[in-house]
This record gives structure tokens, sequence and C-alpha cells, in this order.
């Protein structure tokens, strides 16, 4: 397919750049949870574009933030994406997105390390590890596929920022800010190890939107129905 045609079908409506949503919600990054946030978008659509073709794939984004990466990843054409947030701050601006990209995206609030991901995929597209390790990295998908609770080893290894993701303890990739989609070959036991490491960096945060930003937003509170809502977990 023409990238001239599979564009011009995702392109999002006119949105705020992703440094006015930082001052719109006041978003500070913080250290605890790993976050630093990509601002310039031809840098994140050469991200994403190393995951392979997306076009109609189902992709799950961990730590999306303030969601640079999430615009590029519908840009490429994903056509379900659920995004996993520890951070509550970030969702009203991932529900922007989600009102931009009607039905694709799905927004879940909580910790990756704790999300039953597999659950939120249809079950005929699950694979087990042992099915994904044979996959080759960046083929294009002839199917959607998604590994049970996932986070693909080496897409950490390309949407993490080093610097700020390895565990201080262990140097092991853990945590947000990584992007899995069909056909990465994952490592099972260093993602667990990673997993285990990381689960006292990562205490879940007890921020609560402050009341003017969320004023700032009416829509944000409006309850959703379709698949913008954004799930607790
Ligand atoms: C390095 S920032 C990346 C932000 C965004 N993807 C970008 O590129 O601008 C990491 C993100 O992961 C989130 N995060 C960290 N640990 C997490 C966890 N255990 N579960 C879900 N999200 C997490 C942080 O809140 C933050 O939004």
């Amino acid at each position: 397919m023409a990238a001239t045609q599979k564009l011009s079908g995702c392109r999002l409506p006119p949105l705020p750049t992703i440094g006015e949503i930082i001052k719109l919600y006041n978003l500070k990054a913080q250290k605890q949870l790993s976050q630093n946030f990509l601002l310039d978008t031809r840098l994140t659509d050469k991200i994403v574009r190393q995951a392979g073709n997306l076009n109609n794939a189902h992709v799950c984004e961990v730590g999306p933030g303030p969601g640079g990466l999430t615009r590029s990843i519908l840009k490429a054409g994903a056509a379900d994406l659920l995004v996993v947030e520890k951070d509550m701050r970030f969702i009203p601006g991932l529900q922007l997105l989600s009102e931009a990209a009607p039905g694709r995206i799905r927004i879940a609030q909580g910790d990756i390390l704790a999300y039953k991901l597999e659950r939120r995929f249809p079950a005929n597209i699950t694979k087990t590890w042992e099915d994904e390790v044979n996959c080759e990295h960046r083929k294009p998908p002839t199917q959607p596929s998604l590994s049970h609770g996932s986070i693909s080893h080496h897409c950490q290894k390309l949407f993490h920022n080093p610097r700020t993701s390895l565990c201080s303890k262990t140097k092991r990739r853990c945590g947000g800010g990584a992007l899995h989609s069909a056909g990465a070959a994952p490592d099972p036991a260093a993602l667990q190890a990673g997993r285990e490491d990381c689960q006292e960096r990562f205490p879940v945060p007890e921020e609560t939107l402050p009341q003017r930003t969320r004023d700032a937003v009416p829509r944000v509170s409006a309850p959703r129905t379709d698949g913008g809502a954004v799930v607790q977990c």
C-alpha cells in the first residue's frame, strides 16, 4: 500500500501539540516513573516505523504519557490501540486523542506490571510466548498477534530511553514507555526478571488531577461508552 494512501486514511484532525498538552495539564516529569517526553513528531514517527507494519494492527503501548508515540502509532494505521498508563495526570490528554481517533484507542489507567493484558485482546489473536519466539522482528504481520501479558523485549530496546528506563539496581529494562505489537520476539525470562526487580521502583502513584485541570477540558469528565473509555486496573 502506498505510504501516502495509508497516511491519508489515518490522519488525525488538528490537535494541540504535545508541548501544549504538557503545558495545559501542567505535566511535570516525575523521576520515579521514569518520565521524559518525546515532542518531535519526526522522531516518534521514526521510532514507530521500527515496530514494523502497524496498519490495522492491534497494539499495546505501555506508558503513553502525553501521547507523542501514541499519535504516531495512530498515524501508522493501528486499528486497535490499548494504552496502559500508570500516572492519572495523563488520562485527560489521552482522552482528547481518543476523541480525535474515535473507536481506535482504549485507555487503561493502571500499572502494566499488574495488568492482565491477555484479557483485553481477542482470544483468536493471542499467542503464547513459545509461539512468539520464532516470530521475526519487524516482519509485517500477516494477521494481528499479541503475546500473553507481554512487553516486547525488542520494543523496550527501541522505545525506552536507556538513561531513564534501566532498573537502577539490576540494569535491566522495566516499566513504561514500551510498545508491543505483532511480530516482536520477547525474551520472557529476562522480562519476568525485570518485572520482579522493578516492582519496588513503581509504587502506585496517588496523584489526582487538580480540579482546575479537570475544569479546563470539560469533555473528559463525560462518561464514555465507546472504545475510548478509561478502564481502571
Ligand atoms: C519515559 S515516559 C514515556 C512517555 C511517552 N511514551 C513519550 O514517549 O513521550 C514513561 C511513561 O511510562 C509510564 N509508566 C511508568 N511505569 C509504568 C507502569 N508500571 N505501568 C504503566 N505506565 C508506566 C510513566 O508514567 C510515563 O508516562
